[in-house]
Parts: structure tokens; sequence; C-alpha cells
């Protein structure tokens, strides 16, 4: 039951697709709740007076990287999210969240799958929108056939996309791929994970360089657990070494040839790792000046026990989930580390979900 006024939704799919569910929310409403969630995260963490910055809202129509459904349906293709809780995919025609010329693809895109021998029931397009454009990765649940390459490449043409693949592999490139990650210039491969907004990914990399030890030198040394492309690690090796660990191979290849590119080889290493079969344990951190984490939505598990053992005076936490940092934050409490600034950034805008960033040190 809604107790509050609502306001009209900007989406005329709101309430029957599952992406967006806070668009009919009041704008000051919205924003407290969201503060909330990392308040409360906080606080249960035991944290109750953490200096919690105000909420840094990011517009709708910013969204660069979009994970469209899709499904055939008695022929008929429909494309957009699914329903709230379903695996039904509500056809749209506009995403407001979106960026415009990601919006602007949905309908040539469902014309394009409908032509795909290779789609049979469902599938997805990824859109990463780059610098030299549109990188565009489409997942059918069949084998595509040669007419489907040929449709790929001229839809990817026609629309003056940067690149078209399927899934991971490159079908055609048009435009060289490049991505500016602040400090790296890195080519991201078909799908890669970027944070869903330019504007709050520039927020996260403040809020992580803010949130650095302030006497670092040349020879101290950061350690960046789930680093991904190096989204965060060229504007760390501006202030100290980088130990970069991600478990995707080819987001460290690509990470290793943008620390090349722009000479900084011997600032920047990088390993690839599972963190969750084979954490960096207490004495591999042991130099550390700090450890930055971005993990992935079920935060660190067990990577946590080795950050903790090791004692290191900063940790800054990167997280999209409040529910896993709540649970993690605790261990870092009990271990004796104080929050120095929290920044909620609305990364998710329309959602439920906050991206926050969380400067521990050791008290
Ligand atoms: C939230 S993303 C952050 C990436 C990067 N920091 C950024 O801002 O673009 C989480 C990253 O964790 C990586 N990851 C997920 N599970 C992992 C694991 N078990 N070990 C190492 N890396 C993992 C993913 O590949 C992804 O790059």
């Amino acid at each position: 039951m809604i107790e509050y006024e609502t306001v009209p939704a900007v989406c005329r799919h709101f309430d029957v697709c599952g992406g967006c569910t806070e668009q009919d929310v009041p704008p000051a409403r919205y924003a407290a709740a969201k503060r909330a969630a990392l308040v409360e995260a906080l606080a249960h963490a035991g944290y109750p007076d953490a200096p919690i910055a105000p909420l840094l809202l990011i517009p709708m129509g910013t969204r660069r990287r979009v994970d469209f459904a899709a499904m055939r349906v008695a022929g008929a293709v429909r494309l957009g999210f699914h329903a709230a809780r379903s695996r039904d995919v509500v056809d749209i025609t506009e995403c407001p969240l979106a960026r415009p010329e990601i919006a602007a693809l949905i309908g040539p895109l469902r014309e394009l799958l409908g032509k795909l021998a290779g789609f049979r029931k469902t599938g997805s397009v990824l859109i990463n929108a780059i610098d030299t454009g549109l990188d565009v990765s489409v997942v059918l649940d069949g084998e595509a056939t040669a007419a489907d390459r040929s449709w790929l490449v001229a839809f990817a043409r026609a629309h003056g996309l940067a690149r078209i693949s399927l899934g991971d592999e490159p079908v055609l490139v048009v435009h060289a791929i490049t991505l500016d990650v602040g400090g790296l210039t890195v080519a991201p491969p078909p799908g890669a994970f970027l944070q869903p907004t330019r504007e709050g990914e520039a927020a996260i990399r403040a809020a992580v360089i803010a949130g650095l030890p302030g006497r670092l030198t040349r020879k101290s040394r950061i350690v960046e657990l789930y680093a991904g492309i190096g989204t965060l690690t060229g504007a760390i090796a501006a202030h100290a070494r980088v130990h970069a660990v991600e478990g995707s191979k080819p987001a460290c290849a690509v990470l290793e040839a943008g620390a090349r590119l722009a000479g900084l080889s011997g600032k920047i290493t990088v390993e690839t790792r599972d963190l969750a079969r084979r954490p960096v344990t207490a004495k591999e951190f042991a130099d550390a000046a700090g450890i930055v984490l971005d993990p992935p939505f079920d935060g660190a598990g067990p990577q946590m026990r080795a950050i903790i053992e090791a004692k290191i005076p900063r940790v800054i936490y990167v997280s999209c989930n409040p529910e896993a940092l709540a649970r993690e934050a605790k261990w870092l409490r009990q271990a004796g580390y104080e929050v120095l600034a929290a920044s909620p950034i609305d990364q998710f805008a329309g959602s439920v979900h906050l991206e926050a960033v969380v400067v521990f040190a050791l008290a």
C-alpha cells in the first residue's frame, strides 16, 4: 500500500517493466530513501554516526551500459527488460534511463533480431557506449548462420556502430575500440563491465582518490581488488604504485595493454586471480599503504578475512549493494576500523539500487 503522493513516471513502460520501480517516488523522498540505504547499512555494521555525504543524484538519460533481454513469442520479437520477479520480457519502445543514442536503437534492434535464424526463443543485446560509438554484443540461443552475420554487419554499418559482436566474438569492428577510464585509454572486450554511467564512474573515482592515505610516496603500493578493465587503476597510479587484481582474463589483458600504452607498466602490475577461490593473503598485502576493493554484487566474501588479518591502515570499499556492504563493514568495525568518509552515488537512477564508496581507516 503506497502511503505517499506519487509523481507521474517519465517512462510509458513504468509499472510493467521491472527496470525502474521508483520513478513515481517524489524527488525529495527518493533522494532521502537512497541515502538512508547507506545510513542503515553502516548503522547495521556498527557505525551509527558515520560521516555520510549528501546523495549524488545522476539524472535519467545517462545510462551508457544497457543489457536488453529478448524473447520470440509466436514469431514476434519482444525486446526490453524482464517484468518484476519474472522471466517474461516487457517489449519496450522507449527507455528514458538510457543514453538517447542507445534508446534510439531499440526499434532497429527488434527488427534485426526478427531476421536472425539463430535467435530462436531467448537472447539478449548488451550495449556499451564507448568513446568511438556504440559497442553492441548480441547473444543468441541458436547457431548464427552466414546470413545472420551479414545482417549484423549491415546493421553495424547502417547505424554507425563502433563494433558488433556475437557474444564475445567480434563480427565487425567499424571504429577503433577505445575508452578513456581516467588516466588510461583501454579497449574493452565485447560486453565488458563498465560502470553504468560516466557521471557515476567519475564520482566513484573522485571518492576513491580522496580516500587514499595522505602521505603516499613513489614507493607506496596500493592493492586494488576487482579492478576490471582499470576504471580506477590509472587514477590511483597517479598517486602510488598499484597492484591490480581481477578475475577476468580479457579484462586483465585490456588493463595491462592500457597501462603499457600510458607508459605506466612500471607503476601498474596486473594479476589474473579468482579472489573467491584464491584470495590475496594477509602476507601478500603486507607492505601495502591501502586496499581498494570494488567487489561484485554479493561482496568480497572469502577475500574479507585476509583484508582484516592484514590490518592495512586504509581500506576503500566501493559497493553496489548496501546489504553486502553492511555485512562486510561489520567485520572491518570488529577489526578496529573507523569510517572516514562515505559517499552515496545514485548510479542506478529510478531503481532501489545504490552505489557507495566508503573509506575505512584503522583507528
Ligand atoms: C563491480 S565490478 C568492478 C570493476 C572495476 N573496478 C570497475 O569499476 O569497472 C566487479 C569486478 O569483479 C570481477 N570479479 C567478479 N568475481 C571475481 C572473482 N571471484 N575474482 C576476481 N574478480 C572477480 C568482475 O570481473 C568485475 O570486473
